[in-house]
């Protein structure tokens, strides 16, 4: 059934309100503008964390105004009123959206309250789902008391189908064993460069410096090398596996996690100082790469949920060189391998680009088609 199919069969109007619009949020803004006819998306608010624009009935905006319609808008961002709004045009075959493009804490703490009045939650951002058991829990309950959906793809592998398969196997029954994957895309790109197999090579401070350069890493680099992101994506999993929900009450800060920062540039502020500074640390990394090299392994950043012992972790690993991980990966590839008892040895493995703002958006407009 094609898309059209699916959605002329749908609901005739889905309102949906955009908070943040920035790499992942535009991208998806122009994807949602530009949805074949008929388009049953009405986009009601659009929020920067500066400017809000809102129209119960739809804002009259195109690929080329909306940024310059947002920059001009007079209203501030308020999400009390925004929820009260959103809430308020909730009815019977007319759903209404929330999708949250930012990476803020603040707004991911306000999910239960959006979904306990009706509003559905969709979002690439991964702050509520990996924070404190607790807040986890309440997005839960709330999302089963009113209907209303969270839905959260592309907070790992950003469009890679990784969630949806995790979910799809739980329900179906089968019993996941092992999940292990490379599940950053800057952990990804810094190793495919830098460990290849081969004793020499480029210097880990260098690549981490294109990495930078080519928009990679985050602003710090420190934010990827602390392996933080790694865990929170972990913990995302964990929670979709039912003997694991419970098992991380500190969310990603129960994930055992090493750190890539050399304690010595722990707390520098600026990612230009830390970039500065990472050559003191070639030779501890040179050496960790020649001994892998020597044991004709290469070095990759994995994530690990060993299901029967319960160990959660992610952590610099060392790979041989014939395994999917060394030879299958380029750029900033994400790849996971899902080992369960119907899969056997042979695991399901999803891989392709994990970082992205097109891909990214894809993940976050392929959860609104399937509210529809
Ligand atoms: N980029 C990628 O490849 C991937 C990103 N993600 C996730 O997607 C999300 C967005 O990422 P990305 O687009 O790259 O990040 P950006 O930093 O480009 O965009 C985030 C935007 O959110 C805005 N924002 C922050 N707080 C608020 C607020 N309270 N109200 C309204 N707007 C706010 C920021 O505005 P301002 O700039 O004015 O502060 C910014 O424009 C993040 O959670 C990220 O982890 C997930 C997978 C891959
Ligand atoms: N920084 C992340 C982007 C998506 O979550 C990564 O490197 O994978
Ligand atoms: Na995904």
């Amino acid at each position: 059934m094609s898309v059209q199919a699916i959605v002329s069969s749908g609901p005739k109007v889905m309102r949906v309100a955009v908070v943040g619009v920035g790499l992942v949020g535009s991208e998806f803004i122009n994807q949602l503008l530009n949805f074949p006819t008929p388009n049953p998306f009405r986009i009601v608010t659009l929020t920067s964390s500066k400017t809000t624009l809102h129209a119960p009935d739809g804002l009259n905006i195109t690929p080329d105004s909306w940024k310059q319609s947002l920059a001009q808008a007079s209203l501030r961002p308020d999400f009390p009123f925004l929820l009260r709004e959103l809430a308020a045009l909730v009815k019977p075959g007319e759903p209404v959206v929330l999708v949250d493009n930012t990476s803020s804490n603040a707004v991911a703490a306000l999910y239960p309250q959006f979904l306990r009045s009706g509003v559905h939650v969709i979002t690439p951002n991964k702050k509520a789902f990996s924070a404190e058991l607790s807040l986890y829990e309440s997005i839960v309950s709330a999302s089963l008391a009113s209907g209303a959906k969270f839905l959260n793809e592309a907070t790992v592998g950003a469009g890679l189908p990784i969630i949806s398969t995790l979910k799809d196997l739980v329900a179906t029954g089968d019993q996941v064993l092992k999940i292990e994957g490379v599940f950053s895309g800057t952990m990804s790109y810094i190793f495919n460069e830098f460990s290849t197999g081969q004793e020499g090579g480029p210097s880990f401070s260098s690549v981490v410096k294109v990495a930078r350069e080519k928009g990679y890493t985050e602003p710090h680099p420190a934010d990827d090398l602390n392996g933080a992101d790694v865990a929170r994506k972990l913990t995302i999993l964990s929670r979709c596996i039912p003997s694991l929900r419970s098992s991380l009450p500190d969310g990603y800060q129960s994930v055992s996690t090493k750190s890539l920062v050399p304690q010595e540039l722990e707390g520098i502020d600026t990612g230009d100082e830390f970039i500065a500074r990472l050559p003191e640390f070639d030779d501890h990394f040179n050496k960790m790469r020649a001994d892998a090299a020597k044991e004709n392994q290469v070095l990759r950043f994995a994530g690990v949920i060993d299901v029967a012992s319960g160990t959660i972790k992610a952590d610099l690993e060392k790979y041989p060189v014939t395994h999917p991980f060394a030879t299958a990966l380029g750029g900033s590839d994400n790849i996971v391998m899902f080992y369960t008892a119907r899969y056997g040895a042979r695991p399901l493995v999803v891989q392709g680009a994990g970082a992205g703002a097109a891909v990214t958006a894809m993940g976050v407009m392929s959860d609104l088609l399937k509210l529809v």
